[in-house]
C-alpha cells in the first residue's frame, strides 16, 4: 500500500477530548479514497457508495504527522473496492483501517456506468503509455 497524502494534526482537528476528531479523519479519507478512484477510473465523476466497519485503533493527538494509504482491491463492472490504512508517519503505529470502501463510476446523471478497468494503473504507467 501507498501513502500518499500526510497531514499535521492542527488544534481546528481535534475533539473536545483533545485528540483528533473522527469526522476530520474520516473526511480526509473520503477525499483521499475518490481522488484515487477518480486516477483510478479515469473518470471525475466517482461517488462513494459503501464503507465497511471502521476501526478506529489508536488516537492521534496535536503535532502527530499522520499518512493514509488507499488501494485497489477489486475492480467490479461500474464499481472499485478499496482498502484503507492510515498511521503515524514516524512511529509507523496504525490509527485506522478500514477493509472495504467501494466507490461506483457514474455518468453525467449519477447513473452507475462500466468503467472498464481491471487492474491497479501506476502513475508512470499512464504517463509512459501517454508518451508512446
Ligand atoms: C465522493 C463523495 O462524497 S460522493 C457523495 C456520497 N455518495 C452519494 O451521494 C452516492 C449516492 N448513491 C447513489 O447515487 C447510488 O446508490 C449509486 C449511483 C452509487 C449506485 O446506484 P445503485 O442503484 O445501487 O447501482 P447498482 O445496483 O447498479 O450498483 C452499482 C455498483 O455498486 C455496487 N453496490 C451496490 N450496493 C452496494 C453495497 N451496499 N455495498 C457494496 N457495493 C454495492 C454494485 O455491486 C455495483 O457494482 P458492480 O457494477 O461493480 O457490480
Amino acid at each position: 500500500m501507498n501513502f500518499h497524502t500526510r497531514k499535521w494534526i492542527k488544534p481546528e482537528d481535534l475533539n473536545p477530548n483533545g485528540s483528533l476528531f473522527g469526522g476530520s479523519l474520516l473526511r480526509w479519507i473520503d477525499e483521499e479514497a475518490a481522488i484515487y478512484a477518480i486516477v483510478q477510473l479515469g473518470n471525475p465523476r466517482v461517488v462513494t457508495k459503501y464503507i465497511s466497519e471502521i476501526n478506529f485503533v489508536s488516537s492521534a493527538k496535536q503535532g502527530d504527522i499522520i499518512e493514509m494509504g488507499i488501494t485497489a482491491i477489486a475492480f467490479g463492472n461500474t464499481s472499485l473496492t478499496m482498502r484503507c490504512e492510515v498511521r503515524n508517519k514516524i512511529t509507523r503505529k496504525s490509527i485506522l483501517t478500514i477493509d472495504r470502501m467501494v466507490f461506483v463510476n457514474v455518468d453525467e446523471y449519477g447513473n452507475p456506468v462500466a468503467h472498464g478497468k481491471t487492474e491497479i494503473k501506476f502513475i508512470e504507467e499512464q504517463f509512459a503509455a501517454e508518451d508512446n
